[in-house]
């Protein structure tokens, strides 16, 4: 670049050469500036390279930053804007907004939580007392939300994921790229559906997840916690994803396995809600601990099963194991759980949810559910006695103490060891 320009009364030349993209941010450009005078009288040619140094900025091409949506807003919705937010206002590869869709509910006081969030910089429903940053957008506006936006970060509940890719078709950048954070999975005649897929097929995208041990509300207080980011071949991009989300308190990791990642965060939302039953029973941790065992091996074989691909490995990240442990101890699914088994099953789920929970949603019995109809389809409901177990209680088909009458499904127990082994 030349510029040309006067000061202190004499023409000055100004040549800018970018040389290099910074190899610990490619958003970050190397540059070497040669400043002189033009033409200068003879008592200042001493000074006729006044100087040079070196740069390194910003691009200045705004479109070539990397711009961000947050397609809900809800517990853990509002936490990941914050996360995002506090990482795109210091890399300069991000654009330093972040857009965060809304959908619409008028509160209480008669005001929409869009507004109340835009002017508080506050979710006052689903996040109180949690300052966002100044770099969160509201927007109630689906469309608008993801307008230039080429890193889409869904965060819905997972009953609404489809609904809201039926409105996006057609409205998305085409070089955009996705990342689910959502846990729960869908079931179609031909078969289950993670909702990562559902994504990347709707939409036309490649869409990465991010699943781990991730109580929204500890994280929103920044608390140190870990994530699994996984990814299938496009390891750039889940680096990219890696650092919209890491800071010093929540530490990210990758691995090349989005359906063991995915289907972890899924399924460990029916062992929290059979875990929310013990405890409602006052059965005490060692039979906590016994049925998140039976449930981890549940999942394991569950996602094995579906998905031939599945490492072992993945279940010890902290999508895995640590994810199932805080859920099954801290989680709204134990909680509503733990209230259904107190009410004898009584009061519904539905019920509980909405009291307990004042608009935030439980994942687990949908899954359980969701889960159920795949083990019927298969004939595998008797080598998955744990999952099958939670979701007739759930609809009320069997008491809450059900969920420890273990010792006659030993030997179907065996069979699911086999037929494990059989991939
Ligand atoms: N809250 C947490 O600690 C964590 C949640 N997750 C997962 O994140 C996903 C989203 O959960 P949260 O952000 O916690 O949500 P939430 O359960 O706190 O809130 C429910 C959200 O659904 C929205 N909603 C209600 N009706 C809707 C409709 N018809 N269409 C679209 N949206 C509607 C509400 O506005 C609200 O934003 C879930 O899959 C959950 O399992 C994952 C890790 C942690
Ligand atoms: O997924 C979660 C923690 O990682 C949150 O689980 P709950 O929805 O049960 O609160």
């Amino acid at each position: 670049m030349f510029v040309c320009m006067y000061k202190f009364g004499y023409p000055i030349l100004h040549i800018q050469i970018n040389v290099a993209s910074s190899l610990w941010d490619p958003s970050l450009v190397i540059s070497i500036h040669i400043v002189s005078l033009v033409n200068p009288p003879r008592s200042l040619r001493h000074l006729s390279i006044i100087y040079i140094y070196i740069e390194a900025g910003a691009m200045e091409n705004a479109e070539e930053l990397f711009r961000v949506a947050v397609i809900g807003s809800g517990n853990w919705g509002s936490v990941a804007a914050k996360l995002i937010a506090s990482n795109t206002v210091k890399q300069s590869m991000f654009h330093d907004e972040v857009r965060m869709w809304v959908f619409e509910e008028t509160l209480p006081n008669g005001r929409k939580l869009s507004e109340t969030i835009n002017q508080e910089n506050e979710n006052v429903k689903y996040l109180p007392g949690i300052k966002l940053g100044s770099n969160v957008v509201a927007d109630p506006d689906l469309l608008n939300s993801v307008k230039e936006v080429n890193m889409l970060v869904f965060v819905t509940p997972h009953q609404f994921v489809e609904g809201i890719c039926k409105r996006l078709v057609g409205n998305i950048r085409p070089d955009a790229e996705a990342i689910s954070l959502i846990k729960g999975m869908e079931v179609k005649t031909e078969g289950p559906c993670m909702i990562s897929k559902l994504i990347s097929e709707m939409l036309s995208v490649n869409c990465c997840v991010l699943m781990g041990a991730n109580i929204a509300n500890e994280i929103a207080v920044e608390k140190f916690s870990e994530a699994t980011i996984g990814y299938r071949q496009d390891k750039e991009a889940a680096q990219r994803w890696a650092r919209l989300f890491s800071t010093p308190y929540f530490l990210v990791s990758a691995v090349p396995d989005v359906e063991g990642v995915e289907l972890c965060g899924t399924l460990k939302n029916v062992v929290a809600i059979a875990a929310g039953l013990v405890d409602g029973l006052d059965m005490g941790n060692n039979t906590k601990a016994a049925i998140m065992r039976i449930g981890l091996r549940e999942m394991k074989a569950f996602s094995k099963l579906l998905f031939s691909s599945v490492k072992d490995s993945t279940f010890f990240e902290s999508c895995g194991v640590a994810d199932l442990i805080t859920t099954c101890l801290g989680g709204r699914n134990r909680r509503v759980a733990e209230a259904f088994a107190r009410s004898g099953g009584k009061r519904s789920f539905d019920e509980l949810e909405t009291e307990l929970l004042q608009g935030q949603k439980l994942q687990g019995v949908s899954t359980a559910k969701e889960v159920y109809e795949v083990l019927r389809n298969r004939g595998w409901q008797s080598l998955f006695p744990l999952f099958t177990t939670v979701h007739e209680i759930s609809i009320g088909l069997l008491p809450p103490t059900a969920i420890v009458e273990y010792s006659e499904h030993a030997r179907n127990l065996n069979l699911l060891q086999g037929a494990v082994q059989l991939h």
